[in-house]
């Protein structure tokens, strides 16, 4: 699966950015990455739940939100009334993660947890039952535009035998540094979905970005 970041999209036209990759064929997205950042978990500040939900609302393709916020325990269950599809908060963040994922998938949403390339994946195997999304990044949350970190594959690896062999039932994706270089070798690794913010949006046509991405991670998939 693909999933665009309007991280590197055209703000002022982000729901026309998001029709982009929405079109049919091998061209539409599969999901939709929106960041929020907060200017205290991570440097950054970017949007918040208002203009989360107009972007929700402006399309058919499942809105997957990337929280880099403290205390997501109190504001990741709005996004998920939203109408959110996928909600991912960061490990790091999270005071109670078992119940945040119980709060979000009652709220109708599914489960994401994200930890960054220096956190660990062991000490969250347990939590990690109760999500449907685990999200690898592959950047120091914060700024779209950085260079794939290779060394972060190896959790992708352990994720994968653990949903492989039926301890984790969830959809490992990575975010951060994905292009038509990387994205192949993160494929191999065992990754299911990929966030790729420049490497679509920077580039003329994002729907062809699209469809090059998921041929290169289905080269990956098959070596
Ligand atoms: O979460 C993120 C940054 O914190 C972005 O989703 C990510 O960096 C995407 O941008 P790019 O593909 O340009 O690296
Ligand atoms: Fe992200």
């Amino acid at each position: 699966m693909i999933a665009p970041s309007i991280l590197a999209a055209d703000f002022a036209r982000l729901a026309d950015e998001i029709a982009a990759v929405a079109v049919g064929g091998e061209t539409r997205a599969d999901w939709v990455h929106v960041d929020v950042m907060d200017a205290h978990f991570v440097p950054n500040l970017t949007l918040g739940l208002p203009v989360a939900k107009a972007l929700i609302d402006s399309t058919d393709l499942p809105i997957d939100c990337h929280l880099m916020i403290e205390d997501p325990d109190r504001w990741a269950i709005g996004y998920a009334e939203a109408g959110a599809y996928n909600v991912t908060v960061h490990a790091e963040a999270a005071k109670d993660p078992v119940t945040l994922a119980k709060n979000l998938r009652a709220a109708g949403a599914k489960a994401g947890l994200s930890i960054k390339p220096g956190t660990p994946l062991e000490p969250w195997v347990d939590a990690l039952k109760h999500y449907d999304t685990l999200l690898v990044m592959s950047v120091e949350p914060g700024f779209g535009g950085q260079s794939f970190i290779p060394d972060v594959l190896e959790k992708v690896r352990t994720a994968r035998r653990l949903v492989d062999t039926g301890h984790l039932k969830l959809i490992v994706e990575i975010d951060g540094g994905i292009n038509t270089d990387t994205i192949e070798q993160a494929a191999e690794a065992g990754v299911d979905c990929f966030v790729a913010g420049s490497a679509v949006y920077g580039a003329a046509e994002p729907g062809k970005a699209v469809a090059a991405l998921r041929e290169q991670a289905a080269r990956g998939r098959a070596g």
